[in-house]
């Protein structure tokens, strides 16, 4: 099946996914995770993927920053068409789309500092000829952005907070001045409180950046408070997508009331 996850009237998308498939050959055989799934997210909105676990979000989340191979389907991003063959820079690579992970401080390296590890994706960054990197992506600039103070940067992951490790991921993700960024169960691995700090923070960059995001989630306060529209997804297929009041006070598919009478 392939629905269409796009706010109603004719805003440009900044994001538009067609038809994507992703496949994996296992042990097992083959796991067809996501099924020609379309999407689009629209500037400055938030877009919740909600599904139960093993329904296909990380795998699309990975698949819209080409950090999987997708075996079919188009993307664009600002109207501009995204190559997806292995070959082509990825928007990860290129950084025009922020990720945030549930464990951002896995991908960093132990024995780095803040500093250095902030520094990583800006000189990447700066290699690239086509960007043209502002002061606002300073390691400092980034740091303040997420609420962390400068004296942060001597230090080593480990000499931070569970909430300020993801601060520190919000930043790296922050480097390539994207418009959208993708969080990937960004909060679940926080503290209550600390989630909640965390959630304001994302939200803050939103109305101040205007950006976009898309957030996958298990948690429907989360969806409630965070999301303008969800797209809720089933065995690899996106089985509805719509406003958040309208989903959850009306959920059109049989699938999304069960998920929301589980809690998601
Ligand atoms: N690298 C991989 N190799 C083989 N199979 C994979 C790989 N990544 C994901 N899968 C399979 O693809 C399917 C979708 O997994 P995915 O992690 O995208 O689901 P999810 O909805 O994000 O789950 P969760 O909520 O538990 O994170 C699952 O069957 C999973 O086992």
């Amino acid at each position: 099946m392939t629905a269409i996850a796009s706010a109603a009237g004719a805003t440009p998308a900044l994001l538009a996914a067609h038809d994507l498939h992703v496949s994996f050959d296992g042990r097992h055989g083959r796991v067809h995770a996501v099924r020609g799934v379309s999407l689009r997210v629209h500037p400055g909105e938030v877009l919740a993927v909600v599904g139960e676990s093993g329904s296909g979000k990380s795998t699309l989340a990975r698949a819209l920053m080409g950090m999987v191979p997708v075996r079919q389907g188009t993307l664009a991003l600002g109207g501009e068409p995204v190559p997806l063959s292995a070959s082509a820079r990825s928007l990860a690579q290129r950084r025009q789309v922020g990720m945030v992970f549930q464990d951002s401080a896995a991908a960093f390296d132990p024995r780095f500092t803040i500093e250095r590890i902030l520094r990583e994706p800006i000189e990447l960054l700066a290699r690239d000829a086509q960007r043209r990197q502002s002061a606002a992506a300073a390691p400092t600039a980034l740091l303040d952005a997420v609420g962390l103070s400068a004296n942060v940067l001597s230090r080593r992951p480990h000499e931070l907070s569970g909430g300020q490790r993801q601060r520190v991921g919000i930043a790296r993700a922050l480097a390539g001045e994207p418009q959208l960024l993708i969080c990937d169960e960004a909060v679940s691995a926080l503290d209550v409180s600390v989630q909640a700090q965390i959630l304001n923070l994302l939200v803050d960059l939103q109305n101040e950046r205007g950006l976009a995001l898309l957030f996958i989630t298990h948690d429907l306060s989360v969806v409630s408070y965070i999301a303008d529209r969800i797209a809720v997804m089933y065995h690899g297929e996106l089985m509805e997508t719509g406003e958040v009041h309208q989903v959850l006070d009306r959920p059109a598919h049989a699938y999304t009331r069960e998920l929301l009478a589980a809690g998601l």
